[in-house]
C-alpha cells in the first residue's frame, strides 16, 4: 500500500477541498498536474477547452467526495462507504416520492399562496381552498350545467375574490361572515352556493331567505336571482307589498316559490300576523346582506328583527351566512356566539374604500360655496351618469329645485317618494334618461348602477363607513371611477375618519388632515347618529318657498289619500283646492 492509498483510506467518506490544497491534491495524485504554459494557438485551444472542461468536473466531483468514481482518475481501489450510499440512495428515493406530510404541507402552502395573492384572509378551521375558476369550481362540486351557463351569460370570466372562497365554503355548508370591498361581487358569493344547495323545485316553500336592507337592493337581488336560476326551475320571489303578500302567502300558495328576498321590516310584519302570514320551517339557508347596517342600532333594532326571523327558520338544516363590505365588531361578536363553527372571511383590508375609485376631496368654504362648486363641475363638463349624495330628504328636494333648470337631466331619490316614482326614478337612471341623480343615504348601500362615473358627496357623509359605501357606487366590478366629497369648515371634525380612508385606499391628502384631533368612539357614534345642520341650499326667495310648500303640502295630501283608497275631496273641497294652486 502506497501513501496514496493510504491517504485514499483514511479520507474515504471525507470532503477533500482540490482547489485549496492543490498541491498536496497533486501530491497524492488526486488531480492532474496544471500545465505550466498555456498555449494560445487555436487547435490547443480546442482540444484543452474540452480536457480543461473534464478537468473541472473531475475537480468538482472530487471536491464533494473523494470517493466518487472520477473518470481519469484511478478507480479500482476507491473505498465506497455504503453508509453514504445508502443514505444518498434515500435521498434521491425521498425526492421521488413524497411523504404525506410533505403533500400536506405542499398544499398548505399552494393555497396560502392563492389567498395571498387575492388578499384573502380567513379565520376558522377546515376551510376549503379558493377556486380560481368557475371551471374548477364546476369540476370539484359536481354545479348544474345551467348554473355554470348562466354565470357565463351574465359576463363573469373568473370569480372574483370573496367568491373564490365563499362559494366553496358555502358550498361545504359552512356559516360565514364575509366582508369584502364594495362591487366585488359579493351578491353571487351567495346566489351561486344558495342556487346549487337549493338544487331542483320541490313545492316545499321557501328554502332560502335573502335579507337585505332596503326594497331598492332587494329588487335588484332579485333581478339577479332571476338571471342566475334561468332554466333551472326554482322560483324566486321579493316581498313587494305587505297587503298583497298575504294575500299571497296562503300556505298553498307560498309553496311554489323557492328563494325569498325581503327587507326585514316586511318580514317580520308578516310573521307576526296571527296566524303567521308566511312559514319559513323549511328555510336551509338565510343570508343577512349588509349585515352591519342590519346590526345599527335604530328605534327598531334589527336585533330583534333578526330574532324573530331566526325563530321562524327553525328547520334543524339551517345555515346562515352574513356579508357585509364594511365590518362591524358587533356582527363579528354576534357571528361567534350565534353561528355554528363560523368562518371569519375578509378580502383586502378591513373597512377600507375600492382602489378602483379616484378620490378627491374639495374644501367649497360655506353652503353657497357648494352649489357654486357643483355648477363648476358642471361647467368643466360631468360625465354621466353621476350620483350626488345628500343629508336628507330636504335637502335633496332643495338641490334638485336649484338644477332642475341648469339644462342637465337631473331627478331626485327619497324616502318621501312613492314607491312607483322611486322604481320609476331606478329604471330611468339605469337607463341613461337621467344624468345626475340626487339622493340620500337610502341609496348609499348596495345598488349597483352600471357604469357611474361619478359620485359627488355633496354633504360631507356622517362616518368613515357611510363615505365607503356612498363612494363605492361607483369603481364596481373592477371599473375605475371617481369621487368628490364638498367640505366646509363644519365638517372639520369628520374630516380625519375620511382622509385616513383615502390614505389607506392610496389616495393623496394633504398632512394637516390626518394630523388633526382624533374623536372619541362614542363621540363618532353620536355623531353618526346626529344630522348636522346645515344652512338651506335653496336660493328661492322666501315668498316663492312658502307659496311652493304649500302647493306641495296640497298635493301630497291628495296623493296620500288616494293611496289610503279614500274617496278623496269633495267636488267642492276639490274645486277650491285646485284654485288654490293655480293662485300659487
Ligand atoms: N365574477 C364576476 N366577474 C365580473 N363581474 C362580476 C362578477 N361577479 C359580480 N360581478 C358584477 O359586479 C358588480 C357588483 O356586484 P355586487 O353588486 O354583487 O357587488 P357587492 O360586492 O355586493 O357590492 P356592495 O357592497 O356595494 O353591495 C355587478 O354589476 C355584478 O354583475
Amino acid at each position: 500500500m502506497d501513501a496514496r492509498d493510504l491517504f485514499r483510506r483514511l479520507s474515504a467518506g471525507a470532503k477533500f477541498d482540490t482547489n485549496r490544497f492543490k498541491n498536496d491534491a497533486v501530491k497524492f495524485q488526486l488531480a492532474p498536474k496544471q500545465p505550466s504554459t498555456i498555449s494560445l494557438s487555436n487547435s490547443t485551444l480546442n482540444t484543452d477547452s474540452t480536457s480543461a472542461q473534464k478537468n473541472h468536473q473531475q475537480e468538482n466531483g472530487f471536491d464533494n467526495n473523494p470517493c466518487e468514481e472520477n473518470e481519469g482518475y484511478p478507480t479500482e481501489d476507491n473505498i465506497v462507504d455504503p453508509r453514504a450510499e445508502i443514505k444518498a440512495l434515500r435521498r434521491e428515493r425521498r425526492k421521488k416520492t413524497k411523504t404525506p406530510k410533505e403533500v400536506a404541507a405542499l398544499k398548505k402552502e399552494e393555497i396560502s399562496r392563492k389567498r395571498k395573492a387575492h388578499k384573502i384572509h380567513v379565520q376558522g378551521s377546515d376551510i376549503p381552498t379558493p377556486v380560481e375558476t368557475f371551471e374548477e369550481l364546476a369540476q370539484q362540486f359536481s354545479i348544474k350545467e345551467e348554473l355554470i351557463k348562466n354565470i357565463q351569460t351574465r359576463g363573469y370570466e373568473v370569480p372574483t375574490p370573496i367568491q373564490m372562497q365563499a362559494i366553496p365554503l358555502m358550498l361545504k355548508k359552512r356559516e360565514i361572515l364575509a366582508c369584502a370591498p364594495t362591487g366585488s361581487g359579493k351578491t353571487a358569493a351567495f346566489l351561486v352556493p344558495i342556487i346549487h344547495c337549493l338544487g331542483a323545485p320541490q313545492k316545499k316553500g321557501f328554502r332560502a331567505v335573502i335579507v337585505s336592507p332596503t326594497r331598492e337592493l332587494a329588487n335588484q337581488t332579485h333581478r339577479e336571482c332571476v338571471k342566475l336560476t334561468e332554466g333551472i326551475g326554482l322560483r324566486c320571489h321579493v316581498i313587494d307589498n305587505v297587503g298583497k303578500a298575504t294575500q299571497k302567502f296562503g300556505p298553498k300558495s307560498s309553496q311554489r316559490f323557492d328563494i325569498l328576498i325581503t327587507t326585514p321590516n316586511r318580514l317580520v310584519f308578516l310573521l307576526s300576523q296571527e296566524p303567521p302570514a308566511i312559514s319559513l320551517k323549511n328555510v336551509e339557508w338565510l343570508i343577512v346582506d349588509e349585515s352591519d347596517k342590519l346590526f345599527e342600532e335604530g328605534r327598531q333594532g334589527f336585533r330583534d328583527q333578526l330574532g324573530a326571523i331566526y325563530r321562524a327558520c327553525d328547520s334543524n338544516q339551517i345555515r346562515r351566512a352574513f356579508f357585509s363590505a364594511t365590518f362591524a365588531f358587533d356582527v363579528q361578536e354576534w357571528c361567534k356566539l350565534n353561528l355554528d363553527n363560523v368562518v371569519m372571511l375578509t378580502v383586502g383590508q378591513k373597512n377600507s374604500a375600492s382602489e378602483k375609485v379616484e378620490q378627491q376631496l374639495i374644501f367649497a368654504g360655506s353652503e353657497g360655496g357648494k352649489l357654486m362648486a357643483f355648477r363648476n363641475l358642471i361647467v368643466e363638463g360631468l360625465n354621466p351618469p353621476v350620483l350626488v349624495f345628500v343629508q336628507t330628504k330636504e335637502r335633496a328636494k332643495e338641490l334638485y329645485t336649484e338644477l332642475v333648470y341648469d339644462g342637465i337631466n337631473v331627478d331626485v331619490i327619497h324616502a318621501e317618494r312613492s314607491q312607483l316614482q322611486r322604481d320609476n326614478v331606478v329604471k330611468s337612471f339605469r337607463s341613461g334618461q337621467i344624468w345626475v341623480l340626487i339622493c340620500t343615504e337610502l341609496m348609499g348601500r348596495g345598488i349597483d348602477f352600471k357604469g357611474v362615473n361619478l359620485v359627488v358627496n355633496y354633504d360631507f357623509p356622517p362616518s368613515a363607513i357611510s363615505y365607503i359605501h356612498r363612494i363605492g357606487r361607483t369603481g364596481r366590478a373592477g371599473r375605475p371611477g371617481k369621487a368628490i366629497t364638498f367640505f366646509t369648515e363644519s365638517d372639520g371634525v369628520y374630516l380625519r375618519k375620511i382622509a385616513t380612508v383615502m390614505r389607506n385606499s392610496g389616495c393623496e391628502v394633504p398632512e394637516y388632515m390626518l394630523q388633526m384631533k382624533k374623536t372619541s368612539k362614542s363621540d363618532a357614534k353620536k355623531m353618526a347618529k346626529k344630522i348636522p345642520t346645515r344652512k338651506s341650499i335653496s336660493t328661492e326667495p322666501l315668498p316663492d318657498k312658502i307659496k311652493r310648500k304649500k302647493r306641495e303640502r296640497i298635493i301630497a295630501n291628495v296623493r296620500k289619500s288616494k293611496q289610503n283608497g279614500q274617496q278623496g275631496p269633495s267636488a267642492k273641497r276639490r274645486k277650491i283646492m285646485t284654485s288654490n294652486v293655480k293662485n300659487n
